[in-house]
């Protein structure tokens, strides 16, 4: 059952440390890089976000990998063995691609699904590109859309493959990480602009930590067949979770915050929020095997993100210049669209309660704030968006009641959210 939370701060100062949980993109991309490697990779950190726990359980073949999860089973190993696994993957979009690629050049029959919001995420364009490879794999409902059934019998057909880089960088990732395994390796030919740039990169580091070269010349990056190399793949602490921390500090008044195990050079493109928050006063100082986030007040001069690079900082950054004011505009943000929930519409609404307009002129969003009310309480939709609930919290140090729906929409990425609140001084109590 969904229970929402009742939050409340007492005073604007903000001091305490926060241990943050393991990346969920690294540790996607260590567990199919882990499966894929016949025993030689192991991971090192996993992360606690549910996303990669289901993820986890569904490589290692376990058969109570969640409650949402089954196998069909009719009790007959004759029907068993020519009945698909059905694997349903919730609301974890990342995992959804990279199981597609996995999955399709293995031997089993699989169907794979995911949440209501899930069906209306688009693979077509993965799926388009894993078909062209050799892959067999149906629309079982709609076209483009999960649930997919992906048949076993992968032939390599060609290994050059042209993808849109425009959608999402998640359907190049899956490509890149069974690239080593494709007996003719692959060929990649990203076609007109790439979004979510570093995620990509991301994955070619961790493919060269686990000892797969590649070349990235122009638009077209290049794996040969080869083995995994023996070795551990070490998941960084959670930079998009840091981002939660950085707003805080941004809206109190003044905040020391220590957030372990971070460092200044990350795979991680979402540790950009140092760059973004020091507009807001923001000094992140690398020390003591992590990050100390200080707060001072300071006049705000950039006007203008791009946040193509960095989307699961978009909440975090417009709903801090939405709560101080700032009327900043914003680019990078067509794909927010089709993320757990449409986040343009979702911020739309909910910053509207506080009398902020997010105004879309083309490709760039503009923050209209000159009917900005802060009220007494504020009732915070959550739309199945994690990212809704962790960005809209910091506005409990200015709204004396701040209510979130569903607060177990955090566990996709961050269970401990709510406590580690209360370990630097909210007040987090569940609505019964
Ligand atoms: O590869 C990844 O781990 C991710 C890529 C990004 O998606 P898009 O490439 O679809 O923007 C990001 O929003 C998502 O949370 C994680
Ligand atoms: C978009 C996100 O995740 P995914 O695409 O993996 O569901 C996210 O975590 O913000």
């Amino acid at each position: 059952m969904k229970h929402n939370i009742i939050l409340t701060k007492q005073g604007k100062t903000t001091h305490g440390t926060v241990q943050l949980t393991g990346s969920k993109s690294e540790c996607n991309r260590a567990l199919v890089i882990e499966a894929l490697s016949e025993g030689k990779v192991k991971v090192k950190n996993m992360s606690d976000a549910a996303d990669a726990v289901t993820l986890a359980g569904i490589l290692k073949g376990s058969e109570d990998f969640g409650a949402e999860s089954e196998k069909l089973d009719l009790g007959n190993s004759l029907l068993t063995t020519r009945t698909p696994h059905l694997i349903n993957i919730g609301p974890a979009g990342t995992a959804m691609r990279f199981l597609t690629a996995y999955y399709a050049i293995g031997d089993q029959e699989v169907v794979l699904t995911g949440s209501e919001r899930m069906k209306q995420r688009p693979i077509g364009i993965l799926v388009d590109a894993l078909r062209s490879l050799g892959a067999h794999i149906e629309f079982e409902e709609k076209d483009g859309y999960p649930p997919i059934k992906i048949h076993g019998g992968f032939e390599q057909q060609t290994r050059k493959v042209t993808i849109k880089g425009n959608i999402s960088s998640q359907y190049i990732t899956a490509l890149l990480l069974i690239a080593a395994k494709l007996p003719q390796g692959l060929e990649l030919h990203i076609e007109g602009e790439l979004t979510s740039r570093p995620y990509v990169e991301m994955t070619l580091a961790m493919l060269r930590q686990a000892g797969i070269q590649h070349s990235w010349i122009a638009n077209v990056i290049t794996i040969e067949n080869q083995p995994f190399a023996e070795t551990e793949l070490l998941v960084e602490p959670d930079w998009s979770a840091a981002s939660y921390w950085y707003a805080i500090a941004a809206l109190s008044d003044e905040a020391e915050l220590f957030l372990p195990g971070l460092t200044s050079y990350s795979l991680q493109g979402d540790s950009v929020i140092t760059e973004l928050m020091a507009n807001f006063g923001i000094t992140s100082q690398f020390k003591d095997g992590g990050v100390h986030l200080t707060k001072e007040p300071k006049p705000m001069f950039r006007k203008i993100f791009d946040l193509k690079e960095c989307p699961d900082l978009a909440q975090t950054i417009i709903v801090v210049c939405a709560a101080l004011g700032h009327e900043a505009s914003f680019t990078g943000l067509e794909t927010l669209k089709i993320k757990e929930t449409d986040r343009i519409l979702a911020l739309q609404t909910e910053l509207a309660k506080i009398g902020v307009r997010l105004i879309e002129k083309g490709l760039v969003y503009k923050l209209d704030c000159s009917e900005k009310q802060i009220p007494q309480r504020m009732f915070v939709n959550t739309y199945d968006d994690h990212r809704m609930a962790m960005a809209f919290a910091p506005l409990a140090i200015l709204i004396p009641e701040l209510e979130i729906e569903d607060a177990d929409v955090v566990e996709k990425s961050y269970p401990a959210f709510w406590k580690d609140l209360e370990k630097v001084g909210f007040d987090v109590k569940v609505k019964s």
